[in-house]
Parts: C-alpha cells; structure tokens; sequence
C-alpha cells in the first residue's frame, strides 16, 4: 500500500459543457474533503443526492455522490466521485474548492492509473491495456483493448513465467539429489520437454505481433500508380470526404496524403501517394521519393491502373501490389485488355466497384489478424522482453554440456525478462512513458 499523502482531484469526464461532469478525487484526505462538502457521507459505493457547498457555506450544486473506502477502490486508496451538473462554471467552482484543502491539488495525467498500479491494483500490461481501451476508436481495436485491460494477456505471460519458476525448481531439486549418485535424468527430461513447449508459445506470441500492431495501429494500404490513375480520386472516394486534391494535372499530388478508414471494426490507413514517373521537377522527385518510402512500408499496396488510357497496357505492376483497374465509368470493360491484370475495376466517380474494394480490404485485414485469440501483444515492448526470454531459453534447451546449474540460470533470466513485461519488476523508467500516455482524471 502506498503511503502518500497528497490527496490528487480531476475532471474525470469528457469536455465541458456536458450533462454531467464527474469529478474524482483519490488520496487519504478525500472522504474528509467531500465530507466538508457535502455534509453527511453516502453509505460505500451507493450514490446518494447531496448539496454541494463551499466551506463558506456558499451554494455550488447539488450532486450525485460516491464514496469508495480504501483498499477497495479503483486506486486503491480512498476515493470519492462528485456527479455534478456539467456546466464551465459548476465544475470550476467545484475544482477550486476541492484546492483548498491542505495536501490536495489537481491530478497530472494518468496520475489516479499510477495511484492503481503502484498499489497492485493493475500491472503494467492492464495499464497499457487501458491506455489503448481509452484510444480506441473502432470495434476491433475496443475487443483487443479490453482483452489487454481485463487481464487475459497478463494473464497469459504469468502463467508463463510461473513454469519457469516451476521449472527452475525442478532442476534445482534434481542438482540437490546429484550428489546421491548417478540419477538418471528423468526428471530433467520432462522438465525441458515443458520449457521447449513454453518457448514455442512464446515465439509464437512474437511472431503474433504484427496481427497486434495491424488491429491496434491500422492496417496500411498504399494507393500507387502513375499519374493522373485517378489514386487521389479513389482516397476520396472511400473516405466518402473531400480529403486530397484532384485536378486533370499529371503530377497533382506531392505529399503523402493519409487518412483512417474503420472498415467493419477494423482500423484501415490509407496512403495516397505522388504519380510514379521520370521528372525533372525536384518538387515532384521529392513526392515520388516518399510513394516509394511508402509503398515499401505498406501491409498492402494497390498499383491503380487507368483503364480509359491506352497506355497504361504497357505499365508492369509493382510486385506484390494488386491490381486495381480505374475510370471504369469510361470504358467497356468487355473489350478492354487492360482490365485482364486488375482484380478489380472501379470507378470514384460512379461508386461502382468500391464495396467490392471494402469487401476485398477487409478480408485482407482479417487474414493478416486472424489468430482466434485477442490475447496477443500489440506492443514492441512486450515482443521485445519475449524475445529476450525466448533467446536464454533457447541457450538453456540447446547448450546441454553446460553444467545444470547454468542452464537452471538460463531459465531465471528468461523469467526476468517475463516480470519485465507485466512490470513486476524495473519499472520506473518504462513508467513515465506509459502514464503520459493518459489524459488527467485517468
Ligand atoms: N463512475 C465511474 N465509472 C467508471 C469508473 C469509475 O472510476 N467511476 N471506472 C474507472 O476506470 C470504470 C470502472 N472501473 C472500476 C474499477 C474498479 C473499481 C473498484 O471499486 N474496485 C475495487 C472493488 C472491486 C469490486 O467490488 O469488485 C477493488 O478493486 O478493490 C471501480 C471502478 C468505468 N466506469
Ligand atoms: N471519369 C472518371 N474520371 C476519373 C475517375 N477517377 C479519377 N478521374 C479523373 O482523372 C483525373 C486524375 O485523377 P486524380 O485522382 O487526381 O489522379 P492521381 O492518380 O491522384 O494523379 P496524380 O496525383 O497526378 O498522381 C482527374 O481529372 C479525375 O477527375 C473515375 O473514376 N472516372
Ligand atoms: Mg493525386
């Protein structure tokens, strides 16, 4: 339990004004601070109406509000929740004389989240979990948030790193017994049967990363082409907004043009790039230098072809980018020999073409994410430590001249690195990173 003494307070709802704005407050002085508020204190974790009144005795609101006794609070310490009505001026008077008290001021971001971690009441994976759930936009990157916050991903790295520990002790009793002559290594055998099964976990849990950082991040789809194949056209198109330019100029687009797109609960980035051609116009040689940065950085890239240009029959496509036949408002598709190389054809101006597109996206997107399982990292951070663990694992399972007691040690600092994730262990400099992350009253 923490023994600090500031007693910390914050809006802890969205901007103002709203229906109702909660204040929330966590520390050792917060029952006292609300009790000089609002008189008599409701029953624990019940909400009760109150007049909210200055010390003064000076009118301020009347509130719903909630006390939660320590330890069983979202801190952890004693906390108390003030439901006002969400007026600029409610809620100012009200933070004003919540400062007042001695030992009480205004939380920093993520402050009450920190509160809660350093009293166990979440570990650091539960931390970053809700940091993302906060972020979440759309229904996949929520599931894989929730999952992350609720425990199941702590959940997992724990058991883990309790049959390492397991592990550990079994050798350990093994070297204890090797003195009473030659044993033969049954045990051990079974021991290292379970560590190579728990280290194929685990590279599996690195390998699963990218599905993470696909659902968490976005999955990022370059539009290519050569200029004036209608990309900035269909980037507008499917955002369904007027977001790049589109002039008949060859050449329009320079700047890496980005925008999200939520396609069926999945975070979709698109990028609009500069027209690939030979130029002389460093403007334009420097556009055509970032396309390529950001086609080779893509999940997946989409060379546009513009079927009402002739052409374009002689244009090859990037490889690996799929085939996407433009303007097929344009053209009759049953004559065209150009539309033999796209898998689609469509057209921004008409919109025929561009739910097959969606359609086409999103499969893409699942068959990159689908793992069954939402328990995965989504964070460099975690495949980082796993791969730490992974790699003394693999010393322990491989070096088998190595004296017992080393390779016991092997497993000891895979298990470190294990702690390492869930912040059981070397927290502090990982800790102002993540808390930043939060807004105040988080
Ligand atoms: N008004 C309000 N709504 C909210 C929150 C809040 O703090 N206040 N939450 C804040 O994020 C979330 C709910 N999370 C919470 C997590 C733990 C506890 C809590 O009191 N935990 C105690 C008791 C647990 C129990 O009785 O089961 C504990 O962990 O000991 C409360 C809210 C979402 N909605
Ligand atoms: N009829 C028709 N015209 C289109 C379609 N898509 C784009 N165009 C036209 O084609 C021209 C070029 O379109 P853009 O979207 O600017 O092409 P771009 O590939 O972004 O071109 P750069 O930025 O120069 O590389 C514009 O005049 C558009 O109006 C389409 O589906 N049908
Ligand atoms: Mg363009």
């Amino acid at each position: 339990m923490s023994t600090r003494t500031e007693t910390i307070f914050a809006l802890a709802s969205g901007a103002l004004p709203a229906g109702v704005a909660v204040i929330r407050i966590s520390g050792p002085a917060s029952l006292s601070m609300v009790q000089a508020l609002v008189g008599e204190l409701p029953v624990p974790r019940h909400a009760a109406l109150r007049t909210v009144c200055q010390p003064d005795g000076q009118f301020l609101d009347r509130a719903l509000v909630l006390i939660f006794p320590g330890p069983n609070s979202f801190t952890g310490e004693d906390c108390a929740e003030l439901h006002l009505h969400g007026g600029k001026a409610v809620v100012h008077a009200v933070l004003k004389s919540l400062a007042g008290f001695d030992n009480a001021r205004l939380a920093e971001a993520g402050e009450f989240s920190r509160r809660a971690f350093e009293n166990g009441k979440m570990d650091l994976v539960e931390v970053e979990g809700l940091a993302d759930l906060l972020a979440a936009e759309t229904e996949m990157q929520r599931r894989l948030a929730s999952e992350q916050a609720g425990g199941n991903l702590s959940a997992m790295y724990d058991t883990w790193r309790e049959k390492l520990i397991f592990a550990r002790s079994m050798l350990e009793a093994e070297l204890d017994f090797s003195d009473e002559g030659d044993i033969p290594g049954s045990v051990s055998d079974r021991v290292w049967q379970d560590v190579a099964v728990l280290k194929e976990q685990i590279d599996q849990a690195v390998a699963n990363l990218r599905a993470g950082e696909i659902i968490r991040d976005g999955f990022k789809v370059a539009l290519a082409g050569p200029p004036n194949a209608g990309k900035s056209s269909l980037l507008n198109a499917l955002a369904q907004r007027d977001v790049a330019i589109v002039t008949p100029v060859a050449g329009t687009t320079r700047d890496i043009i980005r925008c999200e797109l939520d396609i069926d609960g999945y975070k979709v980035e698109l990028f609009d790039t500069a027209g690939l051609r030979d130029t002389e116009d460093p403007v334009e040689q420097e556009g055509i230098r970032r396309a390529h940065r950001t086609i080779h950085q893509a999940d997946l890239v989409l060379q546009l072809v513009d079927l009402s240009n002739a052409s374009a029959e002689a244009e090859t496509l990037v490889p690996g980018a799929v085939g996407i036949g433009t303007k097929i408002d344009l053209v009759d598709l049953r004559h065209d020999t150009g539309s033999m190389r796209c898998a689609f054809g469509v057209s921004s101006l008409t919109g025929e073409g561009l739910e097959a597109l969606r359609r086409f996206l999103v499969d893409e997107v699942r068959r990159s994410t689908n793992l069954g399982s939402l328990a995965i990292p989504s964070r460099l951070r975690h495949a980082e430590r796993l791969k730490a663990a992974s790699y003394f694992l693999n010393d322990a399972l491989n070096e088998r001249l190595k004296p017992l007691e080393l390779r016991a040690e092997d497993l000891r600092l895979a298990s470190t690195e294990l702690a390492r994730v869930t912040g059981r262990i070397d927290t502090e400099t990982l800790l102002g990173k993540i808390f930043s992350e939060f807004c105040v009253g988080k």
